[in-house]
Order: structure tokens, then sequence, then C-alpha cells
């Protein structure tokens, strides 16, 4: 390795400091914390109230396909609407008319709202499809010398592949799967969407509640793993890892005149060649040749429509390195096994060992990847910067799930917001960036574009929706699992919005037979990777997961998706049912309506939002007081700074964020590190090696020097040197290997430099807050659009344009439609107003009294109220000093704030959010034990009542706000 390269990667892999995303989704969710210890109270019912038991059963219509080309409907105007609305033609998502006929492109368009007449209810029908012919038609596969005979029999050839992906990857790297799918346009995902009523407890065998007996699932014992493992793993050589053998020169030689011609039949070629598939679906040609014209553009199309192919094939054909930014690095792995074999790939990661990105770098600097996925993170380092643009031309940038830069989308990430595209053509040189999503609203997109510089000509939207809404009611989970369609269906994922309830759904699952193992980032990564081997192996039938489990999942074969809670978004909803049906199979989608959930969610929406008062002491604490601090390297401890601030860390990030790229360049934010360091001496003195070294010269000056132990900040010294952070401890790093000292480091910081000092901190906290609550806000709107959605279709549908009792497809489909297209549907949602109960004043100064030493803002005593923790506050500390005493069950025993019931003439402290006051407010989530537990009480029923009343006064944000905003001076209020 040459020296030079290999002093860059000696930098790389010490300071890996930037941390890349978490594995798992819930890091790419802002909300809601998944760790859900306290639970938000009962909020007041919906406007429009739907009774429990009013379950409506939809059946799927047949397929009954209209005329081709029918003419529309004329639509019913819309109770919600106000204006009667006429849908685009580039939808997120098209609408597909059905068709005898099983070549299907010629049936795929885009139809305006309305077009479902009750005529047409049919006309969500599945439509299968003849599966492709692997055999590449029409063009002679050359084959390497050990497959020369494979042609005669494709299967052989294709099963063979034991051949190792050349892919860095690590050692397992499976091979790439050439599935049997059709490829006209379209297809994508073919689900069924059920919607119910509530969903029930659960019961165990002996008809016990869940509650208590349910524990976090258990896995395996060590034997039983290893037996599933070398299944698996038998598996994969019988052929769940299939590969087709190709001619790396005639590869090679399709892909020089396709880039001297990118025309269709030259690209048709290279996919025949290297996927075997016929033809390119929707979309896919116009990126691919857009790409390839060195434009800059956005791909919209659904979840398994083919967005991967977009990237990969105009990586084979460019000359230089295809960069892929991707969120999670459990999808970077995804997308890296799944390259063809002829496209080499690579990954940098911060779960690499300092070995595999050795390899990874050293392969990229020969030459030798074509596509590399990173973080986004990985823009913060200047290290990885350097290389990179050291490194030969980079064709393209990818923008894997480039909704995540948009804070309008419901998968917000603050370091995506660095993808700018004056960044990446300033250090990248780039020529073209390609966004890719499956989900976005017309303002995410707005902002992806202007983001990234993509003109509005570029962007290819050819996406589609679902054909069937199949509207059913089930008693109950179990029931509906057992009972046909779900009977039938081999995998089946089960979304929960928290941790504890996956588990207690799929202990109840295995109870009753049925093989099931949760999913959620609190279980290991290994535990993760070993629940989807087993669920990509059909060793078990079931993953109930939260939003943690799907992203970069290609089992192909996923025959329904059951949404247990629901989910926060239209998008979530759209991006997570699309995990069924990629085979092109008809799948089912089933949603267990509950208005419960929707407020408890909605509330949480706020939890982690922040007061003026809270942003400004955060940019007091960011900027120093001494106004010549420009050029001057700061940081943020993480830790400790947000239980100071009272506010979460990604919300601390998203901020800091904001200082660097919003209208005026405040900071530049630099790779988080740990900032305390504590060093000793072993060689030579220090004194000697002062005289020697400026960097110990200083750090002697700077640190605090306790039994031959030196702590100092690093920022600090390195300010006094005029040399980065990252340069201090590479020095410190290579006096460390030449044996001199030894240190350790703590304290993870956010580290910035100065950039510019604001002269008027008062307004720049004003503009901040008034942002955040927009965000906010926006994130509210889509959990309402969500729940209008849902409760339109079951409540509000005129049983018109193809929607009767049993099927509200058509109403549904146009309600999600329209929400990408930009309506607003959500105004029954809206709470009316911010009345609240006498009661409130007087709790709420209670409340301040009896915790006088601590400085609330009206935020914090709104979120304690509700039962929401933060890093001030947490639920544990707070639930043990005040425990409640009306939660019955421990596991989700929330944190107890004091409510004085006067009227029954005592004082309690419980929980607002305490299962026992939810049963007086029609909760259907008590277990029997609670309810005869209760019912022995006879003072309970008054006292809850009580409770419940206090909850109602409180029990939404919209509410509570005006009543603790009003209160300026919340400590004086309490005097
Ligand atoms: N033209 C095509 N013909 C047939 N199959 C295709 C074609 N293009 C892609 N596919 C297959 O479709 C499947 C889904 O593709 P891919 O994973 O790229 O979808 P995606 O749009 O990225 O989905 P997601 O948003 O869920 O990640 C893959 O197995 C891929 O091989």
């Amino acid at each position: 390795m040459e020296p030079f390269f290999t002093h860059l990667l000696l930098r790389l892999n010490k300071f890996r400091m930037e941390s890349d995303s978490d594995s798992d989704g819930s890091h790419i969710s802002a909300t809601p914390p998944r760790n859900l210890s306290p639970s938000p109270p009962r909020p007041p019912p919906p406007p429009l109230v739907v009774s429990n038991k009013s379950r409506i059963r939809i059946k799927p219509s047949k397929s009954k396909p209209g005329p081709s080309g029918s003419s529309k409907a004329p639509s019913k105007p819309d109770p919600v609407l106000e204006t009667p609305l006429s849908l685009p033609t580039d939808l997120p998502f098209q609408i597909r008319r059905p068709s005898d006929a099983p070549s299907v492109s010629s049936s795929i368009e885009t139809l305006p709202a309305g077009f479902f007449s009750s005529s047409h209810s049919a006309s969500f029908a599945k439509i299968r499809r003849p599966l492709i012919n692997l055999e590449p038609s029409g063009i002679e596969p050359v084959l390497t010398p050990t497959a020369s005979n494979s042609r005669a029999n494709s299967t052989d050839a294709r099963t063979r592949g034991k051949t190792r992906l050349p892919n860095l990857i690590g050692a397992s790297a499976p091979m790439p799967t050439v599935k049997p799918r059709p490829c006209s346009g379209g297809d994508g995902n073919f689900v069924r969407l059920n919607l119910s009523g509530k969903r029930r407890k659960f019961l165990n065998k002996k008809g016990k509640s869940g509650g208590k007996r349910y524990k976090r699932g258990k896995f395996k014992s060590q034997h039983e793993r290893e037996g599933e493992e070398k299944d698996i793993g038998e598996l994969k050589q019988r052929g769940g890892c299939k590969i087709r053998e190709i001619d790396c020169a005639v590869v090679e030689e399709a892909a020089a005149a396709a880039l001297d011609e990118p025309s269709e039949e030259n690209l048709v070629k290279i996919l025949k060649l290297v996927y075997g598939y016929d033809c390119f679906r929707d979309g896919q040609v116009e990126a691919i040749k857009m790409v390839l014209a060195g434009k800059s553009g956005a791909v919209v199309l659904p979840t398994g429509a083919g967005k991967s192919l977009c990237y990969q094939l105009p990586a084979l054909i460019l000359p230089g390195i295809t960069l892929v930014v991707s969120p999670l690095v459990a999808l970077m792995t995804d997308q890296l096994r799944q390259l063809p074999y002829v496209i080499r790939g690579g990954l940098l990661s911060s779960t690499q060992t300092p070995e595999e990105a050795s390899e990874s770098l050293m392969q990229l600097r020969q030459g030798g990847i074509k596509v590399l996925f990173v973080s986004p993170e990985r823009f913060l380092n200047e290290g990885f910067l350097s290389i990179i643009s050291s490194l030969p031309a980079i064709s393209l940038v990818v923008i894997d799930e480039a909704h995540c830069i948009s804070e309008w989308s419901h998968n917000f990430r603050p370091s995506f917001m660095r993808l700018r595209a004056s960044l990446l053509r300033k250090t990248l040189n780039v020529r073209a960036v390609l966004a890719m999503t499956a989900t976005a609203t017309t303002t995410t997109l707005d902002a992806i574009m202007s983001a990234l510089d993509i003109p509005q000509s570029n962007l290819i939207q050819k996406a589609q929706f679902r054909d069937n809404f199949h509207l059913s009611v089930m008693k109950d989970l179990l029931i509906l699992i057992k009972s046909p369609p779900f009977a039938e269906v081999q995998s089946i994922i089960i979304y929960c919005k928290f941790q504890y309830e996956t588990d207690q759904v799929s202990r109840y699952l295995n109870d009753h037979s049925i093989l099931a193992k949760s999913y959620h980032s609190g279980i290991t990564a290994k535990e993760r990777s070993y629940v989807q081997d087993l669920f990509n192996s059909n060793k078990i039938r079931v993953v109930v997961a939260t939003v943690a489990f799907g992203m970069g999942l290609d089992k192909s074969d996923v025959g329904a998706v059951i949404h247990y809670s629901l989910p926060e978004s239209l998008e979530e909803y759209v991006q997570e049912i699309g995990r069924a049906g990629r085979d092109g199979r008809l799948s089912y989608c089933h949603l267990f309506y509950d208005d419960e959930t929707f407020f408890k969610l909605r509330s949480l929406m706020y939890s982690e939002g922040v007061d003026e008062y809270a942003v400004n002491k955060f940019l007091r604490e960011v900027f120093p007081a001494d106004k010549n601090s420009c050029g001057k390297i700061c940081s943020l401890i993480k830790e400790s700074a947000s239980r100071r601030l009272d506010m979460k860390e990604e919300v601390m990030l998203t901020l800091l964020t904001r200082l660097e790229l919003g209208n005026v360049q405040y900071l530049q934010l630099l790779p988080q590190i740990n900032t305390t360091c504590t060093l000793a001496f072993h060689k030579t003195t220090p004194p000697l090696l002062a005289q020697k070294v400026s960097a110990i010269a200083v750090i002697l000056k700077r640190s605090e020097n306790k039994r031959g132990q030196y702590t100092f900040d690093i920022p600090t010294v390195a300010n006094d040197m005029g040399v980065t952070a990252v340069e201090l401890t590479n020095q410190l790093y290579d006096l460390k290997l030449m044996g001199e000292i030894t240190y350790e480091m703590k304290d993870m910081a956010y580290c910035y430099r100065i950039i510019e000092v604001p002269t008027d901190l008062l307004s720049l906290s004003e503009d901040i807050t008034q942002w955040l609550s927009e965000v906010e806000n926006c994130k509210v709107q889509k959990m309402d659009a969500m729940f209008s959605a849902v409760y339109y279709a079951l409540n509000l549908c005129d049983k018109m344009q193809g929607c009767n009792g049993t099927n509200h497809t058509p109403c549904l489909q146009r309600k999600i439609l329209e929400y990408f297209s930009g309506v607003d549907n959500t105004g029954f949602c809206k709470k009316t107003d911010g009345q609240s109960s006498p009661f409130l004043r007087a709790d709420i100064k209670v409340f301040l009294q009896s915790n006088s030493q601590a400085q609330f803002t009206p935020r914090a005593v709104a979120r304690i109220m509700h039962g929401i923790a933060s890093p001030a506050y947490p639920s544990t500390t707070w639930r043990e000093q005040n425990p409640c005493k009306t939660c019955i069950d421990p596991r989700t025993r929330n944190g107890a704030y004091f409510v004085p019931c006067q009227v029954v003439g005592i004082k309690l402290r419980s929980c607002v959010a305490c299962y026992c006051c939810r049963k007086w407010g029609a909760s259907t989530h008590l277990s029997s034990q609670v309810e005869t537990s209760e019912r022995k009480n006879e003072a309970l029923p008054r006292l809850c009542l009580m409770i419940c009343i206090f909850q109602l006064s409180i029990g939404n944000w919209d509410s509570m706000r005006p009543v603790v905003g009003g209160i300026k001076d919340l400590q004086s209020f309490a005097v």
C-alpha cells in the first residue's frame, strides 16, 4: 500500500469519530420515543366518536375489470373537502386499472379520482402476472467456461452460484438473487388493505391477559439457534441464493456501447445480461438515461418498484465511482448484498473493523469499487472528504431515502441536510445527483429538489399504489391471522408502535402456535439479524416489529402486512405495506383502527418540542460570551447538555445543523468526538517531551494533574495550538503508537467551529422556535392525515363511487392520493379550543409548589402532566419519587404526578394516564385481572371518574398549551 494512502487509512481508522446511522430504523424516525415508559394520558374522545363495537367487515371486491378505457364516473363531492379536486396526473403513485390480459404494461395508467365508480369497484383486484422467463431471449449469454453448458439448464446455472460476492461486506455475504418477477411498469406491490375497529387485548391460552405474563421475547437456546442457523445455511446452499453466471467481458462491451449511445436497446441488453430481466419497469429507463446524460434528477417510485436499478446500471456504465448515501447501516448492507456481482461494491461504516475499512479504501483507490455506500454522517468527517476527493472521479451521487433531507418529511434526519448540491459539487466535484424516495408529498419533494438543485423537469414520478383495499373487521389479531385469506399467507409482518407491544404480540402468537418473533431497536443487532434470517428463510411465519424492521428488506413473498397500531403518517403506511407483495402476487394489508393510539401518538408528537426559553438557553451555551470567538472550536457535551437544557440529543443536533445551514452560517459542524482526555506519560518525562512536542507543552499548561494523570479539554488545547481537534487527536495517537503516552477519552460531544457570533440572540431564538414549531405542526398534521383517511373510510364515506358497506377501497385510495398531492383533509382532527378545566390552574400550582426546587419551563410541566419523559425529567426518577397508586401493571406504570381529587375528599398520587383511569374512560386495554381488582375497590370508580375529568381537561396538548403557555413566570405563579 502506498505510504500516503496508509497514512490516510490510519487516520480514518483511528478516528472514526462520526457515528454512522443506527442500524435500526428507529434512529431515522424522530417520533415516537421507542421506549415509552410514561404513557400519555387518555385523551378526550375525538370529535366524531367511533364506537368500539362498530366493526365493519368489508369484503374484498372480486376482480371484475371495468371496460378498458371506460369513462370516469362523476365524483361525488367529498364532504371533508371544501373544493372539488382535480388530481394531477403525476401523482406519487398510479392507480391501476385492471385488465384481463396477463400482459399488463398497457393496462397501467394514471387515473383521476372518481374513476372508481361502483361499477369499477373491482378495479383494484390483483392482477397476477406470469413469471418472467429468466432465459434472456434473443441475446446469447456468454458464460464462463465452468458454466458453458448452463444455458441448457439455466436453473442449474443460477443455483450453482457458490462464487463469493466480490463486494466488500465481510466473508458471508450471500449471493444476489435473480427474482422471477414481471418487469412491466404496473407492478410493484400488490396489497389488499384492510381496516378494522379497535383491536382486542391479548388473551393467552388460559384466558389471562398478556399483561404480566409477557416478558420481552426470549430467544432460543444456543443449541436451537445453531440448528436453525445450519438450516438457513443449507437452504442458501440449496438455492436460496441463486446467481446468474455472466461474462464480464461481454458486460463491459455492452456497458461501453451504452456509454457511447445510451439507447433503450443498449440498456436493455445490459439489463438482460446482468439481471436476466427482459424489460425496464416504469420510470427506470428515464432515470437511467437522465443520469447517463450527466443530469441530476429525482425518482419517486413506490417500494419494490426497482429504484436500485436506476443507479446500479449507470454505475456499471459510467467510468467513475457511484457514491450511495444511505440512512441506515443495515440498509447499506442489504443494498450491497443485492448488487449484481459484476458491479463491485463496498461500504464505509462505523460498524466495520479497521481491516474492513482499510480494505474498502484500498479497493476504492485501486478502482476496485464502483459503488460505495456511505452514511450521511461521513460528510462531516474531513478525513473522509479528503480521501474521497483524492480518489478517481465520482460520476454519480445517489441519495437514497431522499425524503430524509426535508424537515417536512416523515423521516427527517438532520445529517441529510448537509447533502446539498453546493457541498456535493464543491467537495466532490460531482456531475449528477440522483435523489430516490418512495414516499414524498409535494412539499417534501420541493424541499429535496431545491436542496439538491434538481430542476422540476428532471422529476420522474411514476409511482403507483396497491390495487386492493379490502376493509374488514375481525374480532382480534388471532382470528384475523387464522381466517382466510391471512390463514393461507406464509409470511406476515405485524407493525406495532411500541417495543413492549411487539414482545407482547409475538409471545401471544407463539402461545397460539403461530411462529413469531419480535423485532425492534431494543434487541441487539445480532438478534435483529437472526430474526430477519429466520423470517427470510421461512423458519418463522410472523415478524412483529416496530418501524425498525423492513427498510431494505427484499423478501419477495411477504404476503401480508398488518398494522396493529396506527402508523404516524401516510408515508409510513405506504412504505410499510410496500414490504408485501414484492413478488407481484396478491397480498393483504390490514390496519387496526384505534383512536386511542392515535391520541396517544399525537400527544407524543409534541414530546420533542422546545420552548423559546430553552432555545435561548441553548444558543447562550453554543456561542461563548466572548465576541472574538470566531474561528474557535467549541463543543457541547451531549449527555450533560441534554439534561441541562431538557432537550433531546437529536434536537440539539437539529438546531446545530440549522445554525450551520440556515440563512446565515453561524458555525461549521465538525465530527463528534470525546472531548475530555486523561493522559499519562510512560517513556519521556512530561517536561522533556513538552520540549520536543508542542502539543504536550500546551496540554501541560491546560490540564489538571492528579497523581500523574493529566486531564484536559481537547477543543481548548486544539484552539491554543491553532489546529483542529482531529489533528490534535492524531498527534496523540502517534505518541501512543510510539509508547510515549496512553490516554482515555470520554464525554462525547458535538463539535463546531464558530463562523459568526449572532448579534441578536433573542430574535434568533424566536426564529428558530418558530421553525421548530412549524416542523412539529407538520408532524402532527401527518398523524392527523393518517387518522383522517382511515376514519373517513370507516365512518364518513358516503358509500358512493364504488364504496359500499363492505368496500371502501376507492375513498381510501382517494384520500391517500389527495394527501400526496398536498390536500389537507385533517380539519376535523383539530381540537376546537384551548379551554381547560378550572382544576388545571390549581393542579399546576400545587404541582409547582410541591416541586419548588425545580426550574420548569411551561412545556416541561405540560410534558410531565402528560406523563412524557424528557432528558431533565426522566420517567424513572419521577416514577420512583411519586409512584402511581393506581397503576396496576408495573411494566406500564407511569411516572406519577399529583392529581388532587378534592371532590372525593382524598388526595391521590396518580399518573394522569393511569390504566385504571382509562378503564373508566372506556378503554379496551384493560386486562381482565385489572378489571376484577378494580371492581373490588369501591372507592375507585368515583376516584377514577375524577381523574378522568382531570385528564379530559389536559388530555391533549391543544387544551394544555394555552394554560401553561400563558403562565409566563411559572415560579412566581407557584408561590
Ligand atoms: N426491470 C425489472 N424487471 C424485473 N424485476 C426488477 C426490475 N427492476 C428491479 N427489479 C426487482 O425488483 C425488486 C425490488 O427492487 P428494489 O429493491 O430496487 O426496489 P426499491 O424500489 O428500491 O424498493 P424499496 O423502496 O423497498 O427499497 C428487486 O428484486 C429487483 O431485482
